[in-house]
């Protein structure tokens, strides 16, 4: 298994169009990343070059209209979870200073009459930006896809069903996360650009940010930089997909610092796909991960309770 920058790196091709023993192989990469390090870069992810250009293109058209078209965009009674949310509003969980940063989310189109639309809000459609939300349509589907492979490839490793996340996630309450972060014009007193946190939801994938920053905290305590290659994507296992796991699998602290005093003027760019089941899902610690040397460190709970009691802690919901 190749190391680049400091994280694992797998071949997801290996799994999707593998022979048996590749197969095999790609599933004890994956899960022994997960176990360790919480973080891999996957190539050959499936999604397309020209679609990851085009949505780093519409994104900083969008993040690039005047302020008030984008707070047009901003609907309180959303908690964030659609549409803009501006500067200075989300902070990381146990820490008061506000991230640096602007978003905009993008959640799940339910098409084949799935009674769960009804617990989805409709997506925000920008009017400036025409191509800006069937973009991020495209990439919200394309990431469901490499992320069900992904999830494939964990329940196998979990000795589960091969198939055991992908009704659960079949019309998820994923979010496509477009972020910016700014360019610094003074001295930022205590906060950073994304502070430590972990992710909610059982994974994330991210396409290579514009811009160095993003940092995961390793074992002994350092933080380590993580800049993916142009065709790779990095993935990390979330607390959903922790907590499941009996902590089996580790959802890496991580954060974005700031950059150095000379690249102040920079903006800074980047697109997590926040990967959710649907809120019916039983986060109940997995009976193949208790035993009488791992109690069960967690008590049951649903996906949508979790979901709500973190978007509190975090500031997006009163
Ligand atoms: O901006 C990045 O590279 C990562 C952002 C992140 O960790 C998050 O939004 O959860
Ligand atoms: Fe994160």
């Amino acid at each position: 298994m190749a190391t680049v920058n400091s994280i694992p790196s797998v071949d997801l091709a290996e799994f999707t169009t593998g022979n048996p023993a590749h197969k095999a192989a790609f599933v004890a990469q994956l899960g022994k990343a997960y176990e360790e390090v919480g973080f891999v870069a996957v190539k050959n992810h499936g999604i397309p070059d020209q679609l990851i250009a085009d949505l780093y293109r519409y994104v900083q058209e969008f993040f690039k209209l005047p302020p008030d078209a984008k707070h047009g965009y901003e609907i309180p009674a959303l908690a964030g979870q659609r549409g803009y949310t501006s500067f200075g509003k989300e902070h990381a969980k146990g820490f008061d200073a506000p991230d640096l940063k602007e978003f905009f989310q993008f959640g799940q189109s339910v098409e084949d009459g799935d009674p769960v639309r009804s617990e989805y809000p409709e997506n925000v459609q920008v009017r400036e930006v025409p191509q800006f939300t069937p973009t991020l349509f495209k990439a919200y589907r394309a990431f469901e896809k490499s992320g069900q492979a992904l999830l494939q490839a964990i329940a196998l490793y979990l000795g589960l069903d091969e198939h055991y996340f992908d009704s659960r996630i079949h019309n998820g309450n994923s979010i496509l996360r477009a972020i910016h972060y700014p360019p610094i014009t003074q001295e930022p007193k205590s906060a950073i650009r994304a502070e430590q946190h972990e992710d909610i939801n059982l994974i994330t994938l991210l396409v290579g940010a514009s811009a160095d920053g993003l940092q995961v905290l390793d074992k002994q305590g350092n933080w380590v930089p993580v800049t993916s290659l142009p065709d790779q994507i990095v993935v990390n296992v979330g607390d959903m997909l922790q907590r499941l796991t009996n902590n089996k699998l580790k959802s890496t602290t991580h954060r974005v610092v700031n950059p150095p005093r000379e690249m102040w003027g920079t903006s800074r760019f980047s697109i997590p796909f926040f990967l959710h089941p649907k809120s019916s899902m039983d986060l109940t610690c997995l009976p193949a991960t208790v035993d009488a040397r791992h109690p069960a460190e967690y008590p049951p709970i649903t996906a949508g309770e979790y979901l709500d009691e973190r978007l509190r802690e975090i500031g997006l919901k009163k």
